[in-house]
C-alpha cells in the first residue's frame, strides 16, 4: 500500500487514457465513474454493494455534510470513511457548486460566500480555507478547491470575473491544504463557454502544480457539443501526467465521448437519481420502467448482466414496484444503473488498453440504438 498519491498512465488510444490513481486507501482505475454519496450515503445502496460493483471511489459533498451532521461531528466520530463504512478513497466536492445551486440568500465576496442552509435557514460561511478545513475534517482523500460556479448561459465578463476569483481561491486552497502525504488537492478549470477564459484558467492552474485537474462549470444544461468542444479546448493545456476529472458528467454517451477526448474521472447523480424514478441505463439503451409496456413482461432487464437486480427480477415486477413507489424498486433500479455505469467504464478501460476504443464505442452505441 503506497503512502503517496500518484497517477500512472497504463495505456493510451488516441487522446483517451487508461491508468491508476494510487493512494493509501486504494487504487482508482481510470477512466473511473464515481458514484455520488452526497450526504454520506450512495442513496439506496449498501457500501458493500457499491464496492462489489467495481466502484473504487465515491463522492461526498462539503456543502451537505457541513450543514448536517457537521464536519466537526464527523471528525469526532473518526472521519467520513469510518462514519459511512467506506474504507476506500473518497473525493469531496468543495461546496462551490452546491452553494450556488442549493443555498439561500447567498452573498459572495472576495473572502468567500455566506449563505443560509436550505435545510434549516441557519447561517454559514464558506471560504477557501474553511472548505479545505471541512474536507480535511472529513478525512477526504481528494479535496476539491472552492470555486465560483456560474450558470450557463452567462455574459463573458461574468464568466471572466468568476474564473479569476476561482483562480485566486485555488491559490488560497493550495496554501491552506499544504502537501499532506497520500492526499490530493484538485483545481477546477472554469471560464464558462468562453474558450480563451478556459485556456487561461487551465494554464494558470497547471502552473500551480496541483495533483489533478477538474473541468467544472459544465453539465449545467449546455448541449453536449458545447461541453465536448470545451473539453477539446482545455485538454491540451492540462498536464498529460495528471488526472482529468469532468464534474457532474454524465449520461453513458457523455462519458464515452469525454473519455475519447482525454477525461479520466467522472461523477454524476444520473444513475442513482434516474434509478429512483424508474429510469434505467442498460447496454440496450435507456428504459423507463414506469411505461405500461413492461406490465406483463416476464423477462429480466438483462440476463447477461452480472447484477442480480438486472438478471433476477422481471420487468413486470420492477414496473409494479415503480408504480407502487416501493422502496425496493428504487433500490433495485439504482443497483441496475450503477452496475451498468461500472460495466461501461470497465469496458472502456479494457478497450483503451487493447487499442480498440473506437470499435468498443461503435459496438456500444449500436447496442444502445437497437434498444
Ligand atoms: C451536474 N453538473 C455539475 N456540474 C458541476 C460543476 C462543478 C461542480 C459540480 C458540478 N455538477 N462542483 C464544483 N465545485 N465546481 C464545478
Amino acid at each position: 500500500m503506497t503512502t503517496d498519491f500518484s497517477f500512472h498512465l497504463l495505456g493510451r488510444d488516441g487522446a483517451a487514457r487508461t491508468g491508476e490513481v494510487r493512494m493509501p486507501r486504494g487504487v482508482i482505475r481510470t477512466p473511473a465513474f464515481m458514484p455520488v454519496g452526497t450526504a454520506a450515503t450512495v442513496k439506496g445502496m449498501y457500501p458493500e454493494q457499491v464496492k462489489a460493483l467495481g466502484a473504487d471511489v465515491v463522492l461526498g459533498n462539503t456543502y451537505h455534510l457541513m450543514l448536517r451532521p457537521g464536519a466537526e461531528r464527523v471528525a469526532r466520530l473518526g472521519g467520513l470513511h469510518k462514519f459511512m463504512n467506506w474504507p476506500h478513497p473518497i473525493l469531496t466536492d468543495s461546496g462551490g457548486f452546491q452553494v450556488m445551486s442549493l443555498a439561500n440568500l447567498r452573498k459572495l465576496t472576495e473572502e468567500g460566500v455566506t449563505f443560509q442552509s436550505h435545510i434549516d435557514g441557519s447561517k454559514h460561511v464558506l471560504t477557501p480555507e474553511r472548505s479545505v478545513e471541512i474536507q480535511n475534517l472529513l478525512g477526504s482523500d481528494i479535496v476539491m478547491q472552492l470555486d465560483e460556479c456560474v450558470s450557463l448561459p452567462c455574459e463573458d465578463k461574468v464568466a471572466e470575473k468568476a474564473m479569476h476569483l476561482s483562480l485566486r481561491w485555488a491559490e488560497r486552497c493550495r496554501k491552506a491544504f499544504g502537501d499532506p502525504a497520500g492526499r490530493a488537492l484538485f483545481g477546477i478549470v472554469q471560464g464558462g463557454a468562453v474558450p480563451a477564459l478556459r485556456v487561461e484558467s487551465a494554464r494558470e492552474l497547471a502552473a500551480m502544480d496541483l495533483k489533478g485537474y477538474a473541468i467544472g462549470g459544465l453539465a449545467v444544461g449546455e448541449p453536449q457539443d458545447v461541453m465536448l468542444a470545451m473539453i477539446e479546448t482545455v485538454e491540451p493545456h492540462l498536464p498529460q501526467e495528471k488526472p482529468r476529472y469532468l464534474m457532474g458528467v454524465g449520461t453513458p454517451d457523455d462519458i464515452v465521448e469525454a473519455v475519447r477526448r482525454g477525461v479520466d474521472m467522472f461523477d454524476c447523480v444520473m444513475p442513482t437519481r434516474a434509478g429512483r424514478h424508474g429510469q434505467i441505463f442498460t447496454r440496450f439503451g435507456r428504459m423507463n420502467l414506469k411505461n405500461a409496456k413492461h406490465a406483463e413482461d416476464a423477462r429480466p432487464i438483462d440476463p447477461q448482466s452480472s447484477c442480480p437486480a438486472a438478471n433476477s427480477y422481471s420487468r413486470a415486477y420492477l414496473h409494479h414496484l415503480v408504480k407502487a413507489e416501493e422502496m425496493l424498486g428504487k433500490m433495485l433500479l439504482t443497483w441496475v444503473n450503477l452496475a451498468y455505469y461500472q460495466e461501461l467504464t470497465a469496458g472502456v478501460r479494457a478497450a483503451i488498453a487493447a487499442g480498440r476504443l473506437e470499435d468498443f464505442i461503435a459496438e456500444t452505441k449500436e447496442g444502445w440504438a437497437k434498444g
